[in-house]
């Protein structure tokens, strides 16, 4: 199991940069010069064109790539419903298919199956909202797998998914070339794309962002300046590459509203020579980006660690925005170091890649997940209050502690937790309700939090209400 169908070099070359207009020979020559759709493409190649946004988008939101392949993708048998088909993907939430639920979920990491399981089998839907058909929307899955795809690739009509993967490495092989992506990286696969994901290390576990009607951008950065968070030329995009054998019986596996259709064809799909434009799949180091945070006083919102957002049409409002709380000092004066207690209008569901969370001394573990949704009330557990509350703190080394309001800078460690926000309420499927992961026993993590409450009124002015003016 894990083994891969495609041997991959140790080192692989990329295109840096993000939303540049890339370009990328495999052989050259082969990209036509100053028109795209030449009468004969270079080398007998076909010219076919991949659309992410309406051709009548504004110029800055227009993305599209021109492929040069060998054969063009329509050359396959027609789609077919995929026999078995796959019961946990949800690309329209409704009350048929999921449910809402206001309280505070987690999950414990969901083991690994022993079964042969490859990422398409491997991936189920945790949560969502919106629909792919309306293109407005979102869906939140999650993957256990063990095994490489085999002479089949994936395609996802329904949307974007960025991937994160937790554990195992991610070999995958896309139209435009080969990415490999390890945890603590994150991997973006735009709509259509045809893609395989190999698994080398076997064993593998991972979540995936999926965005319908949109795409990622790059945060403003507004006062912070021109420079900070992630920077543009740490997204890595793929180089041509491509295979031009015989593959009798190959399958595109298509996801189109959230269920699968198959269609084969004799040939790779992984037969582009050459290709240029911005539509294209990219990978991010997580450890690259480049946190900004308080220095006086009070914890900033999560937003100031935003890797990538797509967008709404309401400014400033994110369908899914892409949040990590990579290892950084904390400096503030007199505060309270760790995320606030609070409630939000937009839905929080987290997960953790390695090492602990700031927020969560127990019980939020490496593959796991939680769901904080629309105004449901959340932060630190009463172990983390009391912890820094009274400063003997968690992940951070011990050599920088000292107490209470003078305590000096404190550098947390071993951590890469993260975020995917959404303004739209996820409606959560049965499976993950049901599943044996989730923790029954989560909001007991808070239950502890007592009063410390202290003042000089009398019993009977505290409990029969007290202002102070009357
Ligand atoms: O709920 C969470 O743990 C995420 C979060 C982190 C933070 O630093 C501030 C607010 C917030 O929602
Ligand atoms: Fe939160």
């Amino acid at each position: 199991m894990g083994s891969k169908n495609i041997d991959f070099p140790a080192n692989l070359e990329y295109q840096s940069g993000f939303g540049n207009h890339f370009s990328s020979e495999a052989i050259t020559g082969a990209l036509p010069e100053s028109q795209n759709s030449p009468l004969v493409c270079p080398y007998g190649l076909y010219a076919e064109q991949i659309s992410g946004t309406a051709f009548t988008a504004p110029r800055k939101l227009n993305q599209r790539s021109w492929l040069y392949r060998v054969k063009p993708s329509v050359t396959h048998d027609p789609f077919k419903p995929r026999v078995p088909s796959h019961e946990k993907l949800v690309s329209e939430f409704n009350q048929s298919n999921s449910s809402a639920n206001p309280t505070q979920l987690r999950w414990k990491p969901v083991e690994i199956p022993d079964t042969p399981t490859d990422f398409i089998d491997g991936l189920y839907t945790v949560c969502g909202a919106g629909s792919s058909y309306l293109r407005h929307g979102f869906a939140i899955h999650m993957y256990t797998a063990n095994k490489s795809m085999d002479n089949c690739a994936f395609c996802n009509a329904d949307g974007d998914f960025l991937i994160v993967p937790q554990k195992g490495r991610l070999w995958i092989t896309t139209e435009c070339g080969r990415l490999q992506v390890s945890p603590g990286e994150i991997v973006v696969l735009p709509q259509g794309f045809r893609f395989v994901v190999d698994l080398p290390d076997g064993p593998s576990r991972g979540y995936v962002a999926e965005i319908f009607g949109t795409h990622f951008q790059l945060p403003d950065l507004g006062p912070i300046g021109a420079n900070g968070l992630a920077a543009s030329r740490d997204f890595l995009v793929p180089t041509a590459w491509f295979e031009d054998s015989p593959r009798p019986g190959y399958t595109i596996v298509q996801k189109f509203g959230g269920e699968l259709f198959t269609a084969k064809q004799d040939f790779s799909p992984f037969n582009v020579v050459a290709w240029h434009g911005n539509y294209a799949p990219f990978k991010y180091e997580l450890s690259k980006f480049c946190p900004y945070n308080t220095v006086l006083f009070d914890h900033s919102d999560p937003s100031i660690n935003t890797v990538l957002t797509a967008p709404t049409d309401k400014p400033g409002v994110a369908l899914l925005d892409f949040v990590v709380f990579p290892p950084r000092w904390l400096v503030a004066e007199h505060t309270f170091r760790p995320p606030y207690y609070h409630r939000n209008c937009m839905s929080e569901f987290m997960g953790l890649i390695h090492g602990g969370y700031e927020a969560k001394a127990d019980g939020f573990l490496p593959g796991g997940a939680s769901l904080h949704s629309c105004m449901t009330p959340h932060g630190p557990d009463t172990k983390t209050y009391e912890l820094w509350t009274k400063s003997v703190v968690p992940f951070v080394s011990q050599a920088t502690i000292a107490l209470g309001n003078e305590a000096g800078p404190q550098r947390i460690a071993d951590t890469m937790a993260f975020m995917f926000e959404s303004c739209l309420i996820p409606r959560i499927c049965p499976w993950a309700l049901e599943s044996p992961s989730i923790d029954p026993d989560y909001y007991q993590c808070w239950i502890g939090l007592k009063s410390h409450f202290t003042c000089e009124l009398t019993n009977r002015e505290l409990q029969n209400g007290y202002n102070q003016a009357n």
